[in-house]
């Protein structure tokens, strides 16, 4: 499902946190937000899941205004792994899981249902965790459990928010194959914040990169990991090549530490 968000514009109270931002996520991509702490990645998130109102523009959930929609076709259409989950009740792994299957049924799961939570369970190598209590699990454990989860539902369209930052090298990148395949094999839109950009350049075929509530680029990852945005966005110094086709990204300096330097 390809996601269009026009002229889009959320406020905490009165202090404006996106302005006009313009983006689109499309099926059978990977879509990574990257930017600075608080530049608004995670509210433009929310806001896409309309957990968020916003203030002005609009979202368009296969091209249908997103206000429009019924919370539970929402629910149906959109898997949401937030960066942070509290959970206040106490449930095993699988149960957890199985919850994901709640906008597709009734009041009751049916034999189908099971078999998509233990399909999930074992490609996300989480079988040996799967009767285990959800809070007794590590945070990289619990962070997996979610994203399952968020596959069981089977939506058109997934919106993970910092998916990898408890993982070890090995999960993230079977994280994002698992993703990956998802988006190509299904036709999922995937639209991930992320801000490991080596990560981003390796498996996005789109990445936006935001600063102080605005979009500031959208394109391929060559054409936006570039010096000069690096510069202007992060502030700081990094050296851009490639490997193996894709971009790649060392930093060096943060530029405060290198006017130092100078002075
Ligand atoms: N519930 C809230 N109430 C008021 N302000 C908020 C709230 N949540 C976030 N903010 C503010 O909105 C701005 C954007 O926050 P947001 O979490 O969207 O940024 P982010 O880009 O996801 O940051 P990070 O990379 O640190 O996760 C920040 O200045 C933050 O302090």
């Amino acid at each position: 499902m390809r996601i269009d968000i026009e002229n889009l514009s959320f406020s905490y109270g009165g202090r404006a946190v996106l302005n006009g931002i313009d983006m689109v996520a499309q099926p059978g991509e990977i879509t990574c937000v990257v930017g600075p702490n608080g530049s608004g990645k995670s509210t433009l998130v929310k806001c896409i899941e309309t957990l968020l109102i916003p203030s002005g523009g609009r979202v368009l959930l296969g091209g249908e205004d997103a206000r429009s929609m019924q919370r539970v076709a929402i629910a149906r259409r959109i898997g949401y792994v937030p960066q942070r989950f509290d959970l206040a009740f106490s449930t095993s792994v699988f149960d957890l899981v199985l919850m994901g299957r709640r906008p597709h049924v009734s009041w009751k799961s049916s034999a189908r249902d099971m078999d998509i939570v233990i399909d999930t369970l074992v490609e996300m190598e989480l079988e040996s965790v799967a009767m285990r209590p959800f809070q007794l699990l590590s945070g990289g454990q619990q962070q997996r459990v979610m994203v399952a989860r968020a596959l069981a539902q089977q939506p058109e369209c997934l919106l993970l928010d910092e998916p990898t930052s408890a993982l070890d090298i090995a999960h993230q990148l079977a994280l994002m194959d698992t993703v990956s395949e998802y988006a190509k094999n299904k036709g999922l839109s995937v639209l991930m914040v992320v801000h490991d950009l080596n990560l981003a350049a390796r498996y996005a075929d789109s990445i936006v990169m935001m600063k102080d509530g605005r979009v500031v680029v959208q394109g391929e990852p060559e054409g936006v990991l570039t010096r000069e945005n690096l510069s202007g966005v992060f502030g700081v110094q990094a050296l851009v090549g490639k490997q193996k086709g894709r971009a790649t990204v060392i930093p060096v300096a943060t530029e405060r530490v290198e006017a130092a330097r100078m002075t």
